[in-house]
């Protein structure tokens, strides 16, 4: 955080060693926003592409159950994304009442449309809905989320590599990439073990030949590991839990935390923060991602290209 500078004053023939506290640069900030940007574009122009060849552009499910604000809107960007990029959108919206059975017939339906590429139900689902057996039954082909075991099966093995990855973890990948930061030899710590992000963020590290080390709530010095590390990814959902302090001088930060918090001085009422406390962490690492304009973004940017990906898949094998 701070780099001692030694200088040599002189006061008129007196020399005095004096050490004057520097603060370090702020870091490199990985705009996720405009990396995006670009991806979509690539995946605009590929999807051209498809459709001059095999008159074919990919299409995506997107299942919603229920009226959650936070959903609707996640739900809306994903849509609205497929539209610019030429991704043809198919909406199944199902009032919050939806038995089990109903939504199984609407992935079933889905997997058995030959114009649809990929499939996306929506999580969180109502509670009396068994969120398992829904992912389960999507087609392993048409999985774009990375959410089936199987998918989750073959990304834990070695030397196996899943039809499709998890959209967040894949993005993360994607930024450190893009942002010509070397996994590597790299020792990575991985704040969280989720099954969406955390874990297969791992997995994906570990296949790129990084160490990596997952820190979650019942890790006991949790602080010492994550300074270890030099690369951190930040997905344990707890609003500015990774402090300056956790933080080696240098380390890449990757911050997948979207956490709203009051903030009376916003028009909203609330604002998004990270995992990270950024603005402490900002003088410590060499390269950091915000939020908003992070990670988020490229979560959608990676939907796309799994779907086009999926579609390519099935017209091109
Ligand atoms: N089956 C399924 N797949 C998902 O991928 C999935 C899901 N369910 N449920 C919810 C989470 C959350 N998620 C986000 C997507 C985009 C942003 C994003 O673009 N965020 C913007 C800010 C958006 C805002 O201002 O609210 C940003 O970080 O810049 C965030 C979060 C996908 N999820």
């Amino acid at each position: 955080m701070f780099a001692g500078v030694a200088v040599a004053v002189g006061v008129g023939g007196f020399v005095a060693n004096k050490v004057i506290k520097k603060k370090s640069p702020p870091a490199d900030i990985i705009d996720g926003k405009a990396i995006a940007a670009t991806i979509r574009l690539e995946i605009k122009e590929a999807v051209n592409a498809m459709q001059a060849k095999y008159k074919k552009a990919p299409g995506l499910a997107v299942v919603i159950v229920g009226e959650r604000k936070d959903s609707q809107t996640y739900v809306r960007m994903k849509r609205k994304a497929c539209a610019e990029a030429g991704i043809v959108s198919f909406d199944k919206d199902m009032p919050a009442s939806s038995t089990q059975e109903e939504v199984l017939q609407a992935v079933k339906d889905f997997n058995a449309n030959p114009n649809v590429h990929g499939i996306l139900v929506q999580l969180p689902l109502p509670k009396h809905i068994d969120e398992q057996t829904i992912l389960e039954a999507i087609s392993l082909s048409k999985d774009v989320d990375g959410f089936h075991p199987l998918n989750i099966g073959a990304l834990a093995m070695k030397g196996r590599d899943p039809l499709f990855v998890p959209c967040t973890p894949k993005g993360c990948i994607e930024l450190l990439d893009r942002s010509n930061v070397e996994i590597k030899g790299k020792i990575a710590a991985v704040v969280g073990r989720s099954n969406i992000v955390g874990m297969p963020a791992a997995m994906l590290l570990q296949k790129r030949d990084a160490t990596v080390t997952i820190v979650h709530s019942r890790t006991p010095g949790a602080e010492s590991i994550v300074k270890k590390a030099d690369i951190i990814i930040a997905a344990a959902g707890s609003a500015e839990m990774v402090k300056g302090s956790w933080v080696k001088s240098g380390a890449v930060v990757i911050d997948v935390g979207t956490n709203s918090v009051d903030d009376a001085t916003k028009k909203t009422g609330y604002r998004l923060v990270g995992d990270c406390a950024f603005e402490e962490v900002k003088f410590v690492a060499s390269k950091i991602t915000p939020v908003p304009g992070g990670v988020g973004p490229m979560t959608i940017a990676m939907l796309l290209k799994n779907c086009l990906e999926g579609a390519q898949r099935m017209y091109a094998p």
